[in-house]
């Protein structure tokens, strides 16, 4: 790499592997920030296992990554931490207090507890410390928020990850948002995402991929055990090596056999692939004997990786044993464990039979496990009589989340504990933090029965699924086509069929007039137009609304949305569910979802929608059932909302401006109907409009 800006500037580089870090770099801000001006980049902080990384761009790469806040990610031991910050310039470079950097963002009594060789701190503070890292994440920040410095925005984005990919040879480079969105962040721009991919295989020609190494048994049905293990790996894009403890012979029935490998020969395996690759997270399954759990255990201490998933396994779905409860019982690994997840016999099994039948059961089943060492605790409620609803509970040692969804009438959930369990290693290998991994897979696996519901392998009673679905979904449209900026919800124009008629205007024209006025976003609410009438118009829209780059959304009609390849939907509470929105239109289309309240919101925010629209505010002709929520219920949604938020409802030139003064930094702009479209000249309104908004 052409490296012309003095390496004494950066407080950090790789030798063989092993990222070793300046002594004592003198705190020079100007030469900083010319440093940073070129680079973008800046190594912030560092442990054993992970270096986190800075990155600023100009602001229409980085908006779509959260403007306005970053996270920093460290690791100590197993344990994740991370700190999202929104006064970043000081917290997070220290301009004014050097020694401040991410070392804030480690809690000091985690430092300690991890030991000596873990550490994090300011990239410009004095640092005497060799380490390695098998990580590097890089947050994205807008560098114009806080420095007035014309160099931060005139560098590629590739230059920064070239960067961070030759400093670190061996590690795998991550982008990512705050620490809330992260997944979705990397997949959510094609362009940043191919970027990354280039830097990453340019510089030095190597890549990592996240890795899970699974210890589990064979079924030879090939729905649970390692087989499920392994695919659920792939569908999460996620490298599986595997070490077989046990060869079952199964089928759809049952069990019909077991065969266990030797202690030594399980040892053997796992010493094979944890000695020669760069394993992130070790998923068990089922161990056979105590003796495989202690040699298991010792390997582990061996090679301490980034999070172990344990799924104790003891009875097959079809009630067959395939390992005792003393094997756990000893509860050696249990300790190790960042995750445990027995489904309701095993959690029963593992408090010495005690019956577990209501969710309450489960919560105090949590608990109690959570007492022999396992840093979280999923409860998985798969088989809770006479629910409705697949419940799990999860337990973090101080909260309890209950993970609901739909139970689907299916034969086949042959395997879905091994899934679970291996998609919740998988995210967690990818840098998803625990909670949304337990709730990734969940949602995976939901998604996995649905789309395999009616699917006939083998006769017997309990069948298998089908993990790469995906694959098959023809409606699934992966390819990121569209970064959302958080901006263009600043005007947002939504059409109504009644006002067009009213005076005489197309939907076409509507949408042109408001874009020469300066709409920033439009959306198609057409509520009485024949489909194929609608779908024609929006075609023709679409074509207006990509020359003037203004993205479109269809109300409600994910099927309108896909015919004309709008930029996504907007959806209300009692259309499509968000999640279900986002399965079909995949990550690269804009969802956005209406909320009345906070918890709404939140959901809207889980489900993964990217922006909520916040109403009604004011009284309005357009929706005269609708409750308004006035401003100070905008603002309390605003405040509780993770996404950022446009306000509707009843909203125009005269109270505009009492709106966008709430100054809520999420508060991004106005969606407008009448004031815009019940006019006689929707160019003037619109333009009319725009001149009490500017860009926040
Ligand atoms: N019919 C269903 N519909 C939706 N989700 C389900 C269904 N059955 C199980 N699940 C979910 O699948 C996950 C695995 O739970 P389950 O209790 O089936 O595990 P398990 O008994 O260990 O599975 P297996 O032994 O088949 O591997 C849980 O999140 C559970 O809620
Ligand atoms: C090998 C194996 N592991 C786990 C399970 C649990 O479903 C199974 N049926 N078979």
């Amino acid at each position: 790499m052409n490296d012309s800006i003095p390496l004494a500037y950066s407080s950090c580089w790789s030798q063989n592997g092993r990222l070793r870090c300046s002594k004592g770099v003198p705190w020079m801000k100007d030469t900083y920030l010319r440093w940073l001006g070129g680079r973008g980049m800046d190594c912030i902080g560092w442990n054993d296992q992970e270096v986190v990384f800075m990155w600023g761009g100009p602001p229409e790469l980085v908006e779509p990554f959260g403007a306005m806040e970053m996270t920093g990610l460290g690791r100590v031991g197993s344990k994740e931490v991370s700190r999202t910050d929104s006064k970043v310039g000081q917290a997070w470079f220290g301009l004014d207090k050097p020694e401040s950097g991410l070392k804030s963002g480690l809690e000091p009594d985690l430092i300690e507890k991890s030991g000596s060789k873990s550490r994090l701190n300011s990239g410009l503070s004095p640092i005497h410390s060799e380490t390695h890292a098998d990580r590097v994440t890089v947050a994205a920040f807008n560098p114009s928020l806080f420095f007035n410095h014309p160099h931060s925005f005139s560098f590629p984005v590739t230059i920064g990850l070239t960067y961070a990919k030759n400093r670190f040879e061996r590690s795998e480079v991550l982008l990512v948002r705050q620490k809330r969105n992260r997944d979705r962040v990397r997949s959510l721009s094609g362009m940043l995402e191919e970027s990354a991919y280039a830097a990453v295989t340019q510089g030095s020609g190597l890549r990592r991929l996240a890795h899970v190494l699974t210890v589990a048994g064979s079924d030879s049905g090939g729905g649970a055990g390692i087989q499920a293990d392994i695919k659920a790996c792939a569908a999460a894009c996620v490298y599986c090596s595997s070490v077989i403890t046990s060869v079952t012979a199964q089928n759809t029935i049952g069990v019909q056999g077991v065969y266990s490998l030797a202690e030594n020969f399980v040892a053997e395996q796992l010493r094979s692939v944890l000695s020669d690759m760069q394993v992130d997270v070790i998923k068990t399954g089922m161990l056979p004997s105590p003796g495989m759990i202690t040699v298991l255990c010792q390997i582990i201490k061996e090679f301490p990786v980034r999070a172990v998933v344990v799924d104790p396994v003891m009875v097959s779905t079809s009630g067959d044993v395939l390992s005792g409860p003393s094997t756990l019982s000893g509860k050696e690994l249990l300790p190790l464990a960042d995750v445990v997840t027995p489904n309701l016999k095993e959690a029963s099994a593992l408090l010495g039979g005690i019956s577990l039948d209501t969710v309450g059961d489960m919560r105090f089943a949590a608990k109690s496990i959570h007492a022999f060492g396992a840093r979280n605790v999923l409860v998985k409620g798969g088989d809770l009589p006479g629910s409705s609803d697949a419940i799990d509970i999860f337990f973090d040692g101080e909260q309890f989340h209950e993970l609901c969804g739909p139970r689907i009438m299916t034969r086949n959930t042959h395997g879905t504990g091994c899934t679970l369990a291996s998609y919740i290693a998988a995210e967690l290998a990818k840098g998803t933090p625990m909670l949304q991994s337990v709730q990734a897979a969940k949602s995976f696996v939901k998604s996995a029965l649905l789309y395999s519901k009616d699917l006939m392998i083998g006769n017997g009673p309990q069948g298998p699924f089908d993990h790469l679905f995906m694959l098959k979904n023809q409606l699934n449209n992966y390819a990121p086509k569209w970064s959302f900026n958080a901006n263009s919800l600043l005007l947002y124009a939504v059409t109504d069929s009644r006002m067009n008629k009213k005076w005489a205007r197309s939907i076409t024209e509507a949408v042109k007039a408001s874009i020469e006025g300066g709409a920033t976003i439009i959306q198609l609410r057409e509520k009485e137009v024949e489909t194929s009438e609608f779908v024609k118009e929006a075609v023709d829209c679409m074509a207006i609304c990509r020359s003037h780059h203004v993205p479109l959304l269809i109300n409600d009609r994910i099927d309108v949305a896909l015919a004309c390849d709008a930029d996504g939907v907007h959806i209300g509470q009692s259309d499509m569910p968000a999640e279900l929105a986002r399965k079909i239109l995949g990550p690269g289309k804009i969802i956005g979802v209406s909320c009345k309240t906070p918890a709404q919101a939140m959901k809207a925010w889980a489900d993964g929608a990217d922006y909520i629209g916040c109403g009604g505010v004011f009284p309005t002709n357009t929706k005269q059932s609708n409750p308004t929520i006035g401003l100070k219920g905008l603002e309390t949604v605003c405040l509780a909302s993770k996404l950022p938020v446009v306000a509707i409802g009843g909203i125009g030139a005269g109270n505009v401006q009492s709106v966008m003064e709430l100054g809520v930094p999420n508060l991004k702009g106005v969606a407008v109907v009448s004031a815009l479209f019940d006019q006689e000249s929707v160019t003037t309104e619109t333009r009319r409009l725009k001149s009490f908004l500017t860009v926040r």
